[in-house]
């Protein structure tokens, strides 16, 4: 299945060596009654796409979230899912996850092949993304939930191995996630690594809180960064986390 619309879009960041916010709202937290005023927040604050998912999501308004959001903007929403009961057709595309850093099969091809009829029935525009969890300094649900071991933090050639495997796979991104709320986030050092060799777009996430990493992460090669608990405490860093990408 051939990406397009959303994966230009990411592409076109790399390729003009601009950078991507990504806001992640994840439906436990963010209830379908504040998605209208969450969507306005992220119309302001100018972010690139949103990423709606969970490593364990209890609420099932997935879509019911999705569609309001999208009442409110045209930021494209793109899935992210810790299963794949997550999938809905709603959203614009599907981060198709395989957990690269871990040697759980289910998580690289087993769930996939379980929910390849219902993905492929979706019509959602699928983003083939090597997932690559790296150690944060602290345990993270998705850590627990995919029962795997993290990329130790300062081992950057088992990150560019990884990464090399997954492009030379044929997939579309690499997402290296420190995981929701990690204490440190991935350092620049690893993302300037990764990113000065590979061709295929980076997304960085986990642990990112302030304008100054933001910046830091972008200097260093990441194409898109994705936030989601910084948001959530303080949701006027939207506009302060997204502008930083800019400058
Ligand atoms: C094949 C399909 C459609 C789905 C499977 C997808 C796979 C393989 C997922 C890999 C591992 C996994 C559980 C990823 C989840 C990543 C995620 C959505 C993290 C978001 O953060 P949370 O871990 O929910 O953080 P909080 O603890 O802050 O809620
Ligand atoms: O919630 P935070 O720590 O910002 O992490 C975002 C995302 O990368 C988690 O998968
Ligand atoms: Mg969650």
């Amino acid at each position: 299945m051939k990406p397009s619309k959303v994966y230009q879009q990411i592409a076109a960041l790399k390729n003009e060596k601009r950078h991507g916010f990504a806001v992640l709202l994840d439906p436990d937290k963010i209830s379908s009654g504040k998605m209208e005023h969450f969507a306005r927040l992220c119309n302001d604050a100018g972010v690139h796409f949103v990423f709606v998912g969970g490593s364990l999501v209890l609420d099932h308004e997935i879509s019911k979230c999705i569609h309001i959001f999208k009442e409110h903007s045209s930021i494209p929403v793109l899935l992210f899912p810790g299963n794949p009961a997550q999938v809905c057709r709603e959203a614009d595309a599907l981060l198709y996850l395989s957990l690269l850093s871990g040697r759980n099969a289910d998580l690289l091809i087993g769930q996939h092949v379980v929910s390849a009829p219902m993905v492929k029935g979706s019509g959602l525009e699928v983003l083939s993304t090597g997932y690559m969890l790296i150690d944060g300094g602290v345990p993270t649900t998705v850590s627990y939930m995919s029962n795997s071991h993290p990329i130790p933090a300062d081992k950057s050639d088992i990150a560019l191995c990884t990464a090399w495997a997954g492009e030379m796979q044929g997939k579309h991104l690499i997402y290296m996630d420190a995981g929701s709320g990690a204490q440190t986030p991935i350092s620049a050092q690893m993302i300037r690594k990764v990113s000065s060799n590979i061709s295929i777009p980076l997304i960085i996430g986990g642990g990112i809180k302030t304008p100054e990493k933001v910046r830091e992460n972008c200097e260093a090669g990441a194409d898109l960064i994705v936030v989601g608990n910084a948001i959530e405490k303080e949701e006027s860093l939207i506009r302060e986390l997204a502008a930083a990408t800019r400058i």
